[in-house]
């Protein structure tokens, strides 16, 4: 082991492989964004087959993904794939029905009239708008039922994988998991479906705009039809071609190291946020918070703080883009006054009308479209993400023998630990946490492990439970190598007391039973004497609802939206609200010692435990309880190896088989 603490991790530079990016400023913040590369169009179009054959690749993740949810809910998906054929062509109907009464307009004035169209029309018009909510209402109704069968089909399945992620990776967890989000928000498969229907319905909502748009313009005389056809295209054209954002249609980065608001956005989170309150006020800085923050504020002054996001300033796309966009929107009429001065009739200024409706649907069409910029590709990636989240395999794969195994050496004294040269460097560490350490631990042993802070005994008894590798080296478990073993089963054999417990968002009951495989249901007396060796039977019954007290409550309330504002809710809602929040219970340092003590017993008590790990797990409790847990650990340590961190071991140096 390594004697003496020492420096904190730093990362290896590595350098890029890439072009450097490029960079733009935002009042504080730098805004980094790669350039488009230079035409050259035989890597382009390599490139344009490749990104191709890909996403034709993923398309089996996205018909699977699809096949799954229609067989979850046939009669709902075909529901609202109908719903949503309607909501597509609903706009282009009504704009037939508008075409159909201003052709009859025309015909008035050129005394050529037909009822029957217009009376098409306008029932035409009313039956698209009695439709339209009655199929928007029906599908977030279908979505509701939908999301809930998804979770309950999906969120097993990625729970599963989560558990098959190993301590290390987990903290790439977003990487992993790219389709977990909020509970219970974000459902997987949901957005998928979402961006599908939005794909179907505003593709064929355009189509069939444009349809009708143009079966209107090509019954005008020329050169009325040009221009009419000129106008048609122009804007979904502008629109099209025009940025998001200044650095084009680019994705980027931004970040500021502006010292003055950083501090202000730490005060910030110290004034609201209910963790740092009472070390705070013990502290006595409480009072000193917000000078502090004035006076960031003056060192700040009047730079732009705004997030740089493409509606915010500085990020804007240029002026002109802005301007042609306006000019194809709202000023056909003045040019086509000014191309058609002499042609002006009372037909010409009907479809100026209906030109102006349909092109005013058409951008709020095409603006829809761009908000969400859901394509084939992105759909397929979302598809393959699920999946490839469900099948992870961990890193470090189970071995394949299963443990104990008394006819390859399992004694029934305990669990015998040998390494052999071992070393461990976490990743991207400059220093090894042990180095080259050797040791040999017989069955049944009581091993006392001492030493100063940061010296490895923890990170030694975590590559005993195989929570890493060690970088080097070999540990053997009754004479086997420990990879070789079904990591689950020699877990399951441990029984691991740390030194830092964390208590559950569960009852204190559930706190206790947890670690029980399954099969075991525990009565409440199981429960109660766990507590009692784990000196907690005092201090729970202190508790309102005693075992069934909600260590960590979950929350799992809020207020909602009043006229679009979160939060303004009456007092009598507030009362309302207060009466329904889980009571928050203070468990002292010593009292989650106790109950992860408590957890502890109650494997041993109830699980084929050959190993016992206790790192340093009583440094906060009073000498008495220390004594009391300690000498039940004494008590069940008949056909356990049992190994102890402790920094008070004196008393303990007379029944230590080894002291390391
Ligand atoms: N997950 C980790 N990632 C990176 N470094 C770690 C990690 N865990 C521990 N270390 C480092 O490894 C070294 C040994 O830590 P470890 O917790 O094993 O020491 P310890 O002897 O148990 O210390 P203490 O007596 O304070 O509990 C320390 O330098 C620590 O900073």
């Amino acid at each position: 082991m390594t004697d003496e603490k020492k420096p904190t991790c730093i990362r290896d530079v590595v350098p890029s492989p890439h072009p450097p990016p490029r960079i733009l400023s935002h009042g504080i913040y730098t805004i980094a964004y790669e350039s488009p590369s230079p035409v050259n169009w035989t890597s382009d179009i390599r490139a344009w087959i490749e990104q191709y054959l890909v996403s034709f690749t993923n398309l089996s993740y996205a018909r699977r993904l699809f096949g799954e949810i229609y067989i979850l809910a046939p009669g709902l998906l075909i529901g609202h794939i109908c719903a949503t054929l309607w909501l597509s062509i609903s706009d282009a109907l009504l704009l037939f029905c508008l075409g159909s009464i201003f052709n009859f307009v025309e015909g008035h004035s050129s005394g050529n009239v037909s009822h029957d169209s217009l009376n098409i029309a306008i029932y035409g018009g009313f039956f698209c708008a009695i439709i339209e909510p009655a199929c928007s209402r029906y599908l977030a109704y279908v979505n509701d039922i939908m999301n809930s069968r998804l979770k309950a089909h999906f969120l097993p399945q990625l729970i599963e994988a989560s558990m098959r992620v190993d301590v290390s990776s987990m903290q790439d967890c977003y990487t992993i998991f790219p389709v977990r989000g909020h509970f219970p928000s974000d459902v997987p498969g949901s957005s998928f479906l979402q961006g599908l229907f939005h794909i179907i319905r505003t593709t064929i909502s355009l189509l069939s705009q444009v349809a009708v748009l143009m079966n209107a313009v090509l019954h005008k005389p020329s050169p009325e039809r040009e221009v009419l056809f000129l106008f048609c295209i122009a804007h979904p054209l502008v629109r099209w071609l025009a940025p998001s954002n200044v650095t084009g249609t680019q994705g980027y980065i931004f970040y500021t190291l502006n010292v003055p608001f950083k501090k202000m956005k730490s005060l910030y989170d110290l004034a609201f946020s209910s963790q740092y309150r009472e070390e705070l006020i013990l502290n006595g800085a409480a009072n000193s918070i917000h000078s502090e923050y004035q006076r960031s504020t003056e060192q700040l002054g009047d730079e732009i703080v705004t997030e740089p996001f493409p509606w915010a300033g500085g990020l804007i796309r240029r002026w002109y883009w802005d301007f042609l966009i306006n000019l194809t929107l709202d000023l056909p009429l003045a040019v086509y006054a000014l191309i058609l001065p002499c042609r002006l009739s009372p037909s010409s200024v009907m479809s100026i009308a209906l030109l102006q409706q349909a092109t005013n649907r058409l951008s709020l069409s095409i603006g829809e479209y761009g908000m969400n910029s859901t394509s084939i590709k992105s759909l397929c990636l979302q598809a393959k993400w699920l999946y490839d989240a469900i099948s992870y395999k961990s890193k470090m794969p189970n071995g394949p023998m299963s443990y104990p195994d008394s006819s390859r050496g399992s004694s029934s004294d305990g669990m015998k630990i040998s390494f052999r040269q071992v070393s461990l460097r976490y990743e991207r560490c400059s220093h090894n946490a042990l180095d080259d350490v050797t040791l040999e631990i017989a069955p049944g042993q009581l091993v006392l492990v001492v030493g100063v802070n940061g010296s490895g005994k923890s990170s030694l008894l975590k590559l005993i439970a195989r929570l890493s590798n060690p970088t080097e080296g070999e540990i053997l478990i009754d004479d086997n190598s420990l990879s070789t073993y079904d990591s689950d089963d020699v877990r399951a054999s441990i029984a691991f007391l740390p030194q830092l417990p964390l208590l559950f968002p569960m009852s204190v009951k559930e706190n206790i039973c947890l670690g029980l495989p399954s099969r075991v249901h525990a009565t409440d007396e199981q429960i109660q004497q766990a507590a009692k060796m784990g000196s907690c039977t005092n201090w729970v019954s202190k508790l309102q609802n005693g075992y069934d007290t909600q260590v960590k409550p979950t929350h799992d309330i809020g207020n909602g939206w009043a006229n679009g504002t979160y939060g303004t809710i009456s007092e009598r809602l507030r009362e309302e609200l207060a009466r329904h929040k889980q009571q928050t219970v203070t468990i002292s340092g010593g009292e989650k010692q106790r109950l992860a003590a408590a957890r502890t017993f109650m494997r041993i008590n109830h699980t084929d435990i050959r190993l016992v790990v206790v790192d340093e797990a009583t440094s906060s409790l009073d000498a008495i309880t220390e004594r009391d847990i300690l000498s039940e650990f004494h008590h069940v340590r008949q056909g356990k190896t049992m190994i102890l961190v402790t920094h008070r071991f004196h008393h303990l140096v007379k029944e230590a088989d080894q002291i390391m």
